[in-house]
């Protein structure tokens, strides 16, 4: 019998190639649960594309881009980037005084935190700004514009940076993680996992099997955070005090109080026009 190709007999599965997911992927490599995937590792926007052209059959996706395809998607259970306040990688980093800002540049591997920067622009701080959208480098985007939204390691550098700096810092930043908490009294929920519609009808095992690895994987990894931190810390840029303050602050749960930070998350970009009403989250059998 011929053998099968790879991509039908493995999943074909998506993966932030984020620190902020360094946890789950550290937990799949030690497991050995990665050698039955098909991993894909990639920026926020192209996972997004891929999940909703069928390139891929289950991975994380921004949450505004679930909103917008929901009726394709499945939402895997227990499983999110989120934070029930700070989150320290998704930020507004401004030259000017915020009352001053006229620009902003958005990052453009974000899709879900450039829409929550818009909301808070405009219908909590007030202001209405001219947005551009531009690849996340900070100083780049500075040039461009007076203010500047970036996630990721990115964002967690320029965090870092002012945190360290202090009040000789020359930029201002604000965590768009707090800013929700305080506008809403919600965590923000910035990306879910999900799986195709159509993947998970015709595979429910996979699926089963799939989202039982990544919760076990980020269980185990955050039981030994410390241990990953200092680990992570002999090829990344960041200390290991750093990652391990990191990895704890962000919400990886998908419970009661998140979904309710879901949607309201929806009802507030349903209103602006920028998705579709959510009628219920849909989530796969696992
Ligand atoms: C907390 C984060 O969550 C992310 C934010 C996303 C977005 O804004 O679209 C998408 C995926 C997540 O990586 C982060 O990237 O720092």
């Amino acid at each position: 019998m011929p053998e099968q190709p790879t991509r039908q007999g493995r999943p074909r599965v998506g993966h932030i190639q984020f620190l902020n997911c360094l946890p789950l992927y550290w937990g799949l490599v030690h497991s050995g649960a990665l050698l039955d995937l098909e991993l894909t590792k990639d920026s926020p926007d192209r996972l997004n594309e891929a999940l909703i052209a069928g390139d891929l059959d289950i991975g994380p996706i921004s949450l505004v881009e679930y909103l917008r395809h929901a009726d394709e998607l499945a939402v895997l259970p227990d499983l999110a980037v989120g934070s029930d306040g700070p989150v320290l990688s998704v930020v507004v980093t401004s030259a000017v005084p915020f009352e001053q800002i006229r620009t902003v540049a958005l990052g453009s591997t974000s899709r879900t935190s450039v829409l929550l920067a818009r909301m808070l622009f405009e219908q909590r701080w007030g202001l209405r700004p001219d947005y551009v959208t531009m690849p996340p480098e900070i100083p780049l985007m500075l040039r461009e514009a007076d203010a500047a939204v970036t996630i990721g390691d990115v964002a967690l550098r320029a965090t870092y940076d002012a945190e360290r700096a202090g009040d000789g810092h020359p930029l201002r930043i604000a965590d768009l993680g707090s800013e929700w908490r305080e506008w809403t009294g919600l965590p923000m929920v910035f990306a879910v996992w999900a799986a195709r519609r159509s993947f998970a009808a015709a595979h429910p095992g996979v699926v089963k099997e799939v989202h039982g690895a990544f919760r076990s994987s980020l269980d185990a990894a955050l039981r030994e955070v410390d241990e990953v931190a200092r680990r992570a810390a002999r090829f990344e840029v960041f200390d290991p005090a750093t990652l391990a303050r990191y990895f704890r602050t962000l919400d990886f749960r998908l419970g009661p109080r998140q979904q309710a930070g879901i949607l309201e998350f929806a009802r507030r970009a349903a209103a602006r026009g920028d998705a579709p009403p959510l009628g219920e989250i849909v989530f796969a059998a696992v």
